[in-house]
């Protein structure tokens, strides 16, 4: 994944983060994910196995990392950042509530990836930024039956995101193919999707492919629908920053 911010003018620079299903067998899943990123584009890869022992995280990223490393998309392990340094993953994925970004980032050293859970909080999000984070996650923007999530981070936070900042932003949360327009033309960098992909009825390619699809026709032009209070895009040449006081 490229840590500098792609250019604001490629409406299609919006690029896919696939994040592993929370249980999988490495060596039934490996051949799933050889299939979805010769699918398509994929920036990188989450490994995000919850409830699992450090042994078999281990032995997860011994099968898949190599996979993800030699198609020169980023393979990233959620909340552990010792076994990500010792497993030779490109970065770590911290939550509020894992390791601090300030210890994974002395863990993982500053060449590798640090990413961090912001919700829909733009003070947490200024925070890892001014930390020094590689890339701020909000969400969740959909219902999403992959994770109980208690905050809902809506498609104004994406757009007041990238007019203001550098530092890439990932969506995640119920994101399909269906669903994401409105994300990528609000700015998006990322989309983080888990069901999408491994649940897709064609199978994993046929998700990215889905996925690459939609990302590439999104409209490239914001606009807020005040009168309704929500987010619509249109495909003209307007614009719209929402600016408003922290919600989160
Ligand atoms: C890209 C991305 N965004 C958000 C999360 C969620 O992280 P966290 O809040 O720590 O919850 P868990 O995933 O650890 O259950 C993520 N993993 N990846
Ligand atoms: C891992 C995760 N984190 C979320 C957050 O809101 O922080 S939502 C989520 C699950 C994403 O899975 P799916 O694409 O299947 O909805
Ligand atoms: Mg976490």
């Amino acid at each position: 994944m490229a840590k500098g911010k792609p250019s604001q003018a490629e409406p299609s620079a919006c690029r896919l983060y696939l994040v592993t299903p929370p249980a999988l067998v490495p060596a039934a899943f490996a051949p799933l994910l050889v299939e979805a990123l010769d699918a398509g584009d994929v920036a990188c890869v989450q490994l995000r196995l919850k409830d699992c022992s450090d042994d078999e995280i281990r032995r997860a990223c011994d099968a898949l990392r190599p996979i993800a490393q030699e198609r020169e998309v980023a393979f990233i392990l959620n909340d552990h950042p010792r076994l990500a340094r010792e497993m030779g993953c490109d970065g770590v994925h911290v939550g509020q509530g894992d390791t601090p970004y300030r210890d994974a980032r002395k863990i993982m050293g500053n060449d590798a990836i640090v990413g961090v859970t912001c919700h829909d909080s733009r003070h947490l999000a200024m925070v890892a930024a001014e930390d020094g984070a590689d890339y701020v996650a909000f969400g969740a923007f959909f219902p999403t039956d992959t994770k109980l999530t208690e905050h809902h981070a809506a498609p104004e936070l994406l757009n007041w995101w990238s007019e203001l900042m550098e530092v890439p932003c990932v969506a995640i949360g119920g994101i399909t193919a269906a669903n994401c327009a409105p994300l990528v033309s609000a700015g998006a960098d990322f989309l983080a999707v888990v069901n999408a992909v491994w649940g897709h009825p064609g199978g994993p390619g046929a998700g990215v492919k889905a996925l690459n699809a939609a990302i590439a026709a999104a409209p490239s032009d914001w606009v807020i629908d005040t009168a309704s209070d929500a987010a619509t895009i249109a495909a003209d040449d307007a614009t719209s920053t929402p600016d408003g006081s922290d919600a989160g």
